[in-house]
């Protein structure tokens, strides 16, 4: 049987009354971008929150290099799906104390901070700079070389731009890039950027009021999404970008 990264079979999550995931299902396959569009309040960070069991399912499963989310010890999970948020978090101290932060959780400690600082854009010289001083792409490039330090196989990137400037955010989106070609790190990548979605993606899945409503690949997406949702969110967004 084929591994897939992650898959999702009819998943639902519920809180309370409201569905927030409503039958999810769809597979990423090991080494591809997998972006996911859709409308604000979509489910696109719902659903990537349980590939990490920051939320748990309330029905249907989630599997993670073939094995149920639920069956992984949460430590592990946490270290082979690593996750980045809008807002990078900085922890007080210098750059290579919030590089190491998450290994040092993990009781293990940084090796080769150069290296990763290297890799993920930023000169070594900053290793000794105080997080705090930073600017914020090079606050959201130490936010990802901390979750890259623990050398995952999954990224879930959550809008991982939107707070930076135009310069900042193609710096990122590049490191991302090249880290994705020389790790082959399979990646669900949510944004509201068509521009970024358009450069970055191999598979497009379009969210809509909790469900998976259509997957392609991107080539096939950008010319012409099939749905008729699809087709809707796409002009909106046009017609939002002319405005
Ligand atoms: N803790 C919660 N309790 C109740 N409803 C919630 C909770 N968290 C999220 N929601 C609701 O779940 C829905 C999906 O939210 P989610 O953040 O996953 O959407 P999204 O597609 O990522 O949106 P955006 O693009 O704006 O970030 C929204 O309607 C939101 O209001």
């Amino acid at each position: 049987m084929r591994r897939y990264a992650i898959e999702f079979v009819d998943l639902f999550l519920c809180i309370g009354e409201e569905e927030l995931l409503r039958g999810v299902s769809g597979k990423v396959e090991a080494g591809r971008i997998v972006v996911l569009i859709g409308p604000s309040g979509a489910g696109k960070s719902t659903l990537m929150s349980v590939c990490n069991l920051m939320r748990s399912p309330t029905a249907g499963s989630v599997y993670v290099e073939g094995r149920e989310v639920r069956d992984w010890p949460v430590r592990k999970l946490r270290q082979k799906v690593g996750m980045v948020f809008q807002s990078p978090t900085i922890f007080p101290g210098t750059v290579e104390e919030n590089l190491a932060y998450g290994l040092k959780l993990h009781g293990q400690s940084l090796h080769d901070p150069r290296s990763l600082l290297h890799d993920i854009g930023l000169e070594a010289d900053l290793l000794s700079r105080p997080g705090a001083e930073l600017s914020g792409g090079q606050k959201q490039r130490v936010a990802l070389g901390r979750t890259l330090a623990m050398k995952p196989d999954i990224l879930l990137l959550d809008e991982v731009t939107s707070a930076l400037d135009v310069h900042a955010k193609l710096e990122v989106e590049r490191t991302i890039l090249r880290l994705h070609e020389q790790r082959h790190t399979s990646m669900l990548w949510v944004t509201h950027d068509l521009e970024q979605a358009r450069r970055v993606a191999d598979v497009v899945w379009f969210m809509a009021e909790g469900r998976l409503v259509e997957t392609a690949t991107a080539d096939s997406f950008f010319a012409h999404p099939e749905t008729l949702q699809a087709q809707r969110f796409m002009q909106t967004m046009a017609e939002g970008e002319t405005r």
